[in-house]
């Protein structure tokens, strides 16, 4: 991509928008703009009408990712081919939603059988615990389950669970234990009754140290409350794993296949299982559609059509060319707190690389900082730094109809949801004009990018739509940039380390120092303040 025409022409390019006269206040006057800068399918509106780009840069881009062969490599990914070289596996998240019988190639057809077979036990796990044919160990009905997972093993069902709760009463009601901090299983204890709770422990290695630590509490307490983990452990995880155990037999287990990474496994049983438990198997099935629906579009729609993966170009456009290294998500929605930080692992452990997928080193490491807030929230946190510190594009989130419909009463003469969109429009104003005062504090430069997608509802269609486009646009951002958007060797060096400073606390607790010295005198400052319980 860096030594292609249409990246060099972009420079020049930027140069042009860099002048006074291609201000945002000023491009966005045109009437035009709107239609000339936004993409529409049923169920999802992408406005990047203040994006500071023209028609010239629109159509460089769209070179660009012709000669990236990023709809290509699409293709090839839902086929089934090994787009993963580094692990030498496929990425066939989209496979997990049942769309692309026509994509994968013929050889591939077993996975479809294999995916369609854990949904079905999907479904019968979910009636039964809500039927009360499957119970504890006192023969009561489960209320509640607690998600036992990391990373790609949590975020996402995280999301998706907040995301459909409102207006919706839980079957059974999600707890997510992630954190090895033992504050966390601390404050879930205060939520559950041990009697009434299923644990699911999901994680693809099974071997996750946060996770398996998790699961020797839950062990612990299963046991202090005479519960049998046959009874209330299920478990999500790889065939052969140490958790695919005949051995130590659970409640119920569900495959993760080798060929749907972590970060994009909420469509698989990682998010099919609690999220079928939470609000019935259908429920999630509508969520597949939605998710479908723009694994569909990114597969077939022209690149000047294709929502995806205009916003994938566009991500290139503002870090790779404009040089801004920070982008936020903003949904003006609560119900979606939790798309910031799922998106900020997908885009971030998938494009946060330093070589190619041939391994060379490149111009410049790919990947920016990702981060967010739900709005008006975020207005009144770090808003202040958008608007008069250095500038980073946002994507703007708005949600035409609440989740939650009661207590409708005006406050100024407008409902809620109407002061959340009178808010949400004029922060996409106030970012593109600016404000020209005589008081230099009180002037805002503006031209500060940003996009706003738009959906309905947050029906399970419309999370789904927006999960699959946050997928998409960031698979499509990694095979531009030539790098391995599915694998994640960035986060081994600090695992490694905890693995020799766990060895010595080990040790020390055991009472038989092996005579080891800490690594260097910082550690050793820290290991003592924490055996101690203060800083000397
Ligand atoms: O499912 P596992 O094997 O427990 O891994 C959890 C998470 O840890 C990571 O490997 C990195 O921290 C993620 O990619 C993954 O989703």
């Amino acid at each position: 991509m860096y030594d292609s025409d249409s990246f060099n022409s972009l420079k020049t390019h930027a140069s042009r928008m860099n002048t006074p006269e291609f201000h945002l206040k000023h491009l966005i006057k045109d009437p035009c703009r709107l239609t000339d800068f936004s993409l529409n399918i049923p169920g999802f509106f992408y406005d990047f009408s203040r994006q500071r780009l023209d028609n010239s840069v629109r159509q460089t881009l769209n070179t660009l990712a012709g000669e990236t062969r990023a709809k290509e490599m699409f293709v090839q990914m839902a086929a089934g081919n090994p787009v993963n070289p580094t692990e030498k596996r496929a990425a066939l998240h989209t496979a997990a939603r049942g769309f692309l019988d026509s994509g994968l190639k013929p050889e591939n057809t077993q996975i479809l059988s294999d995916i369609r077979t854990v949904a079905r036990n999907i479904r019968i796990f979910s009636q039964d615990v809500h039927k009360g044919r499957i119970t504890g160990t006192r023969k009561k009905k489960f209320t509640d389950a607690v998600i036992v997972g990391i990373g790609g093993s949590y975020l996402g069902c995280e999301f998706v669970y907040k995301a459909l709760k409102p207006g919706r009463h839980p079957k059974i009601n999600l707890h997510f234990l992630s954190n090895v901090d033992i504050d966390n299983f601390g404050q879930i204890l205060t939520r559950i009754e041990p009697d009434t709770c299923l644990w699911i422990i999901v994680s693809k290695s099974y071997t996750t140290t946060e996770t398996m630590a998790n699961l020797t509490q839950v062990q612990a307490f299963l046991n202090r409350h005479h519960l049998n983990p046959e009874d209330h452990l299920v478990t999500i995880t790889a065939k052969g794993s140490p958790g695919d155990d005949p051995s130590n037999p659970v409640r119920a287990s569900f495959y993760m296949f080798d060929f749907i990474g972590g970060r994009y496994s909420v469509s698989s049983a990682v998010g099919g299982v609690p999220l079928s438990l939470a609000f019935g198997y259908d429920t999630f099935e509508q969520f597949l559609i939605g998710c479908a629906q723009m694994d569909r579009h990114a597969f077939q729609a022209p690149v000047q059509e294709n929502i995806p993966l205009t916003a994938a170009l566009i991500s290139i456009w503002n870090i790779q060319i404009l040089k801004y290294s920070a982008q936020a998500i903003i949904p003006y929605s609560s119900a979606l707190s939790k798309l910031p930080p799922h998106v900020q692992q997908v885009y971030m452990e998938s494009l946060g690389k330093s070589v190619d997928i041939h391994g060379t080193p490149l111009p410049c490491p790919a990947g920016s900082i990702v981060f967010g807030e739900p709005g008006t929230n975020a207005q009144h946190s770090f808003f202040q730094l958008a608007h008069q510190g250095p500038a980073f594009p946002v994507e703007f989130i708005g949600v035409l109809k609440p989740g939650y419909t009661g207590d409708q009463v005006t406050s100024k003469g407008v409902f809620n949801h109407q002061e959340l969109w009178a808010n949400l429009i004029a922060q996409t104003q106030a970012l593109a004009k600016g404000r020209d005062h005589e008081d230099p504090a009180r002037s805002f430069s503006g031209n500060r990018p940003s996009s706003l997608v738009v959906i309905p509802d947050l029906t399970p269609e419309s999370v789904g739509l927006l999960l699959s486009f946050y997928e998409a646009r960031t698979v499509f951002e990694g095979f531009m940039l030539n790098i391995n958007p599915f694998d994640q060797f960035g986060v081994e060096l600090g695992k490694i380390l905890a693995s020799g400073i766990r060895r010595q606390m080990a040790e020390k607790n055991a009472g038989t120092p092996s005579g080891g010295t800490p690594p260097d005198p910082v550690t050793a400052f820290y290991l003592k303040a924490l055996f101690n319980g203060r800083i000397d």
